[in-house]
Protein backbone atom coordinates (compact mmCIF):
# COMPACT_ATOMS: atom_id res chain seq x y z
CA UNK A 1 0.00 0.00 0.00
CA UNK A 2 0.87 3.38 -0.78
CA UNK A 3 2.08 6.00 1.60
CA UNK A 4 1.31 8.85 -0.42
CA UNK A 5 -0.50 8.26 -3.86
CA UNK A 6 -1.97 11.34 -6.86
CA UNK A 7 -4.90 10.15 -8.96
CA UNK A 8 -4.62 12.38 -12.15
CA UNK A 9 -4.36 15.77 -9.48
CA UNK A 10 -4.64 18.92 -11.30
CA UNK A 11 -4.40 22.58 -9.10
CA UNK A 12 -5.23 25.83 -10.80
CA UNK A 13 -3.90 28.49 -8.40
CA UNK A 14 -6.74 31.45 -7.93
CA UNK A 15 -4.55 33.68 -10.69
CA UNK A 16 -5.68 30.89 -13.34
CA UNK A 17 -1.60 29.56 -12.94
CA UNK A 18 -1.86 25.86 -14.38
CA UNK A 19 0.73 24.65 -11.56
CA UNK A 20 -0.15 20.76 -11.83
CA UNK A 21 -1.46 19.15 -14.97
CA UNK A 22 -2.87 15.89 -14.61
CA UNK A 23 -0.23 14.02 -11.86
CA UNK A 24 -0.68 10.50 -10.86
CA UNK A 25 2.06 9.33 -9.14
CA UNK A 26 2.49 6.56 -5.95
CA UNK A 27 4.92 6.67 -2.85
CA UNK A 28 6.23 3.62 -0.95
CA UNK A 29 6.94 3.52 2.30
CA UNK A 30 10.09 3.92 3.25
CA UNK A 31 11.05 5.12 0.01
CA UNK A 32 13.80 8.74 -0.68
CA UNK A 33 12.78 10.18 -3.62
CA UNK A 34 14.07 13.67 -5.37
CA UNK A 35 11.93 15.57 -7.26
CA UNK A 36 13.67 17.96 -9.66
CA UNK A 37 12.69 20.34 -12.67
CA UNK A 38 13.15 23.51 -13.78
CA UNK A 39 12.48 26.85 -11.66
CA UNK A 40 8.53 27.64 -11.78
CA UNK A 41 7.99 23.33 -12.76
CA UNK A 42 5.72 22.78 -9.87
CA UNK A 43 7.48 21.16 -7.58
CA UNK A 44 6.73 23.42 -4.58
CA UNK A 45 3.04 23.43 -5.52
CA UNK A 46 3.36 19.18 -5.57
CA UNK A 47 5.00 19.13 -2.19
CA UNK A 48 2.35 21.37 -0.83
CA UNK A 49 -0.37 19.61 -1.99
CA UNK A 50 0.82 16.49 0.14
CA UNK A 51 0.76 18.37 3.39
CA UNK A 52 -2.74 19.70 2.53
CA UNK A 53 -1.08 23.35 2.20
CA UNK A 54 -2.80 23.68 -1.23
CA UNK A 55 -5.88 22.17 -2.34
CA UNK A 56 -6.18 20.31 -5.71
CA UNK A 57 -8.58 21.68 -8.00
CA UNK A 58 -9.54 17.95 -9.66
CA UNK A 59 -8.04 14.52 -8.44
CA UNK A 60 -7.64 12.80 -5.63
CA UNK A 61 -5.07 12.97 -3.42
CA UNK A 62 -4.41 9.71 -0.62
CA UNK A 63 -2.43 10.04 2.21
CA UNK A 64 -2.00 7.37 4.75
CA UNK A 65 -5.28 6.21 3.34
CA UNK A 66 -6.78 9.32 4.31
CA UNK A 67 -8.60 11.14 0.92
CA UNK A 68 -7.36 14.64 1.42
CA UNK A 69 -10.05 15.79 -1.29
CA UNK A 70 -12.95 15.32 1.98
CA UNK A 71 -10.72 16.52 4.61
CA UNK A 72 -11.90 18.50 7.09
CA UNK A 73 -10.08 21.62 8.20
CA UNK A 74 -10.15 20.29 11.55
CA UNK A 75 -8.49 17.05 10.49
CA UNK A 76 -5.62 18.75 9.01
CA UNK A 77 -3.59 19.03 12.46
CA UNK A 78 -3.65 15.58 12.66
CA UNK A 79 -2.24 14.91 8.72
CA UNK A 80 0.25 17.42 9.64
CA UNK A 81 1.57 15.16 12.43
CA UNK A 82 2.26 11.80 10.17
CA UNK A 83 3.91 14.73 7.81
CA UNK A 84 7.12 16.19 9.02
CA UNK A 85 7.66 19.38 6.76
CA UNK A 86 11.47 21.31 6.69
CA UNK A 87 12.07 24.06 3.90
CA UNK A 88 15.18 26.27 2.75
CA UNK A 89 14.89 29.26 5.60
CA UNK A 90 14.63 26.73 8.41
CA UNK A 91 11.10 28.70 9.72
CA UNK A 92 12.05 28.04 13.47
CA UNK A 93 10.59 30.37 15.82
CA UNK A 94 13.23 33.22 16.98
CA UNK A 95 12.65 33.51 20.65
CA UNK A 96 12.00 29.92 21.49
CA UNK A 97 15.18 28.03 22.26
CA UNK A 98 16.49 24.81 20.39
CA UNK A 99 14.97 22.47 23.23
CA UNK A 100 11.81 24.34 23.05
CA UNK A 101 11.39 24.47 19.43
CA UNK A 102 11.06 21.37 19.51
CA UNK A 103 9.09 20.44 22.59
CA UNK A 104 6.87 22.98 21.24
CA UNK A 105 5.83 20.52 17.99
CA UNK A 106 5.73 17.39 20.02
CA UNK A 107 2.11 16.60 20.12
CA UNK A 108 1.73 15.60 24.00
CA UNK A 109 -0.88 12.41 25.00
CA UNK A 110 -0.97 12.02 28.87
CA UNK A 111 2.84 12.06 28.63
CA UNK A 112 5.00 12.94 32.12
CA UNK A 113 7.25 15.72 31.06
CA UNK A 114 10.05 13.17 31.85
CA UNK A 115 8.95 11.62 29.20
CA UNK A 116 8.90 14.32 26.86
CA UNK A 117 12.29 15.42 27.63
CA UNK A 118 13.32 11.93 26.64
CA UNK A 119 12.35 12.40 23.30
CA UNK A 120 13.16 15.76 23.04
CA UNK A 121 16.71 14.79 24.08
CA UNK A 122 16.77 11.48 21.91
CA UNK A 123 15.38 13.59 18.45
CA UNK A 124 18.47 16.32 19.24
CA UNK A 125 20.54 13.43 19.24
CA UNK A 126 19.78 11.98 16.15
CA UNK A 127 20.31 14.95 14.29
CA UNK A 128 23.68 16.28 16.45
CA UNK A 129 22.77 19.29 18.02
CA UNK A 130 22.58 18.10 21.90
CA UNK A 131 25.11 20.00 23.26
CA UNK A 132 23.11 23.14 21.98
CA UNK A 133 19.75 22.45 23.37
CA UNK A 134 19.80 25.78 25.39
CA UNK A 135 20.74 28.07 22.64
CA UNK A 136 18.69 30.16 20.69
CA UNK A 137 18.49 29.78 16.54
CA UNK A 138 20.22 32.55 16.18
CA UNK A 139 22.75 31.43 17.48
CA UNK A 140 23.15 28.68 15.36
CA UNK A 141 24.72 28.28 11.85
CA UNK A 142 22.25 27.62 8.86
CA UNK A 143 23.13 24.17 8.91
CA UNK A 144 22.88 23.70 12.94
CA UNK A 145 19.41 25.79 12.31
CA UNK A 146 18.24 23.26 9.55
CA UNK A 147 19.47 19.92 11.61
CA UNK A 148 17.04 21.35 14.39
CA UNK A 149 14.46 21.94 11.66
CA UNK A 150 14.22 17.98 11.18
CA UNK A 151 14.51 17.29 14.74
CA UNK A 152 10.95 19.15 15.15
CA UNK A 153 9.87 17.73 11.62
CA UNK A 154 10.31 14.43 13.26
CA UNK A 155 10.13 14.42 17.01
CA UNK A 156 6.36 12.84 16.38
CA UNK A 157 7.73 9.84 14.50
CA UNK A 158 6.03 10.69 10.91
CA UNK A 159 5.64 8.32 8.25
CA UNK A 160 6.81 11.04 6.12
CA UNK A 161 9.48 13.52 5.83
CA UNK A 162 8.91 16.37 2.56
CA UNK A 163 11.92 19.02 2.57
CA UNK A 164 11.58 21.49 0.00
CA UNK A 165 15.04 22.93 -1.03
CA UNK A 166 16.45 21.85 2.15
CA UNK A 167 20.13 22.57 1.09
CA UNK A 168 19.15 26.12 -0.54
CA UNK A 169 20.62 27.83 2.15
CA UNK A 170 23.37 25.80 3.09
CA UNK A 171 27.51 25.46 1.45
CA UNK A 172 27.88 22.55 0.09
CA UNK A 173 29.56 20.69 3.09
CA UNK A 174 27.05 21.95 5.65
CA UNK A 175 24.34 20.71 2.74
CA UNK A 176 25.90 17.06 3.17
CA UNK A 177 26.03 16.94 6.01
CA UNK A 178 21.97 17.17 6.15
CA UNK A 179 21.89 14.67 3.46
CA UNK A 180 23.81 12.35 6.30
CA UNK A 181 20.55 13.40 8.70
CA UNK A 182 18.48 12.92 6.21
CA UNK A 183 19.66 9.97 4.76
CA UNK A 184 19.39 8.68 8.77
CA UNK A 185 16.02 9.60 9.13
CA UNK A 186 15.41 7.28 5.98
CA UNK A 187 17.18 4.33 6.95
CA UNK A 188 14.88 4.47 10.26
CA UNK A 189 11.83 3.91 8.17
CA UNK A 190 10.41 7.44 7.34
CA UNK A 191 9.80 8.08 3.79
CA UNK A 192 11.87 11.32 2.49
CA UNK A 193 10.32 13.05 -0.71
CA UNK A 194 12.83 16.24 -1.53
CA UNK A 195 12.60 18.97 -3.93
CA UNK A 196 15.90 20.15 -4.94
CA UNK A 197 17.98 21.92 -7.40
CA UNK A 198 21.43 20.38 -6.03
CA UNK A 199 22.63 18.47 -8.97
CA UNK A 200 25.96 16.72 -7.21
CA UNK A 201 23.60 15.96 -4.39
CA UNK A 202 21.01 14.17 -6.75
CA UNK A 203 24.14 12.30 -8.64
CA UNK A 204 26.33 10.89 -6.06
CA UNK A 205 23.11 9.79 -3.71
CA UNK A 206 21.86 7.95 -6.03
CA UNK A 207 17.65 7.72 -5.41
CA UNK A 208 14.83 7.39 -6.99
CA UNK A 209 14.28 10.76 -9.32
CA UNK A 210 10.89 12.18 -9.99
CA UNK A 211 11.45 14.97 -12.42
CA UNK A 212 8.31 17.94 -13.23
CA UNK A 213 8.18 20.39 -15.83
CA UNK A 214 5.02 22.75 -16.69
CA UNK A 215 3.09 21.03 -13.79
CA UNK A 216 4.00 17.58 -15.19
CA UNK A 217 5.79 14.63 -14.78
CA UNK A 218 8.36 13.66 -17.32
CA UNK A 219 10.58 11.10 -15.92
CA UNK A 220 10.54 8.82 -12.49
CA UNK A 221 13.84 6.77 -12.39
CA UNK A 222 14.30 4.21 -9.69
CA UNK A 223 18.29 5.46 -9.26
CA UNK A 224 18.01 8.28 -11.64
CA UNK A 225 20.26 11.49 -12.40
CA UNK A 226 19.53 15.04 -12.03
CA UNK A 227 19.26 15.45 -16.11
CA UNK A 228 19.40 19.66 -16.18
CA UNK A 229 22.34 21.52 -16.21
CA UNK A 230 22.93 24.12 -14.12
N1 LIG B 1 0.39 30.81 -4.22
C1 LIG B 1 0.45 30.91 -5.56
N2 LIG B 1 -0.47 31.62 -6.24
C2 LIG B 1 -0.42 31.71 -7.58
N3 LIG B 1 0.51 31.12 -8.36
C3 LIG B 1 1.44 30.40 -7.73
C4 LIG B 1 1.48 30.24 -6.32
N4 LIG B 1 2.54 29.47 -5.98
C5 LIG B 1 3.13 29.15 -7.14
N5 LIG B 1 2.49 29.70 -8.20
C6 LIG B 1 2.82 29.54 -9.62
O1 LIG B 1 2.73 28.14 -9.93
C7 LIG B 1 3.80 27.74 -10.77
C8 LIG B 1 4.61 26.63 -10.07
O2 LIG B 1 5.28 27.20 -8.94
P1 LIG B 1 6.10 26.31 -7.88
O3 LIG B 1 6.52 27.23 -6.78
O4 LIG B 1 5.31 25.13 -7.53
O5 LIG B 1 7.37 25.89 -8.76
P2 LIG B 1 8.78 25.26 -8.32
O6 LIG B 1 9.07 24.18 -9.28
O7 LIG B 1 8.73 24.91 -6.89
O8 LIG B 1 9.79 26.46 -8.56
P3 LIG B 1 11.21 26.80 -7.84
O9 LIG B 1 12.16 25.73 -8.25
O10 LIG B 1 11.58 28.13 -8.42
O11 LIG B 1 10.95 26.85 -6.36
C9 LIG B 1 4.61 28.99 -11.08
O12 LIG B 1 4.14 29.51 -12.31
C10 LIG B 1 4.25 29.92 -9.93
O13 LIG B 1 4.36 31.26 -10.31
Amino acid sequence: MSIIRFDDVWKVYTNNVKAINGMSVQFEKGEFVYIVGPSGAGKSTFIRLMYREEKATKGEIIVNNVKLSGMKEKEIPALRRKIGVIFQDFKLLPSLTVYENVAFALEVIEENPSKIKQRVMEVLDLVKIKSKAKFLPSELSGGEQQRVAIARAVVNRPDVLIADEPTGNLDPDTAWSIMDILENVNGLGTTVIMATHNKEIVNTLKRRVIAIEGGRIVRDEARGNYGYEV
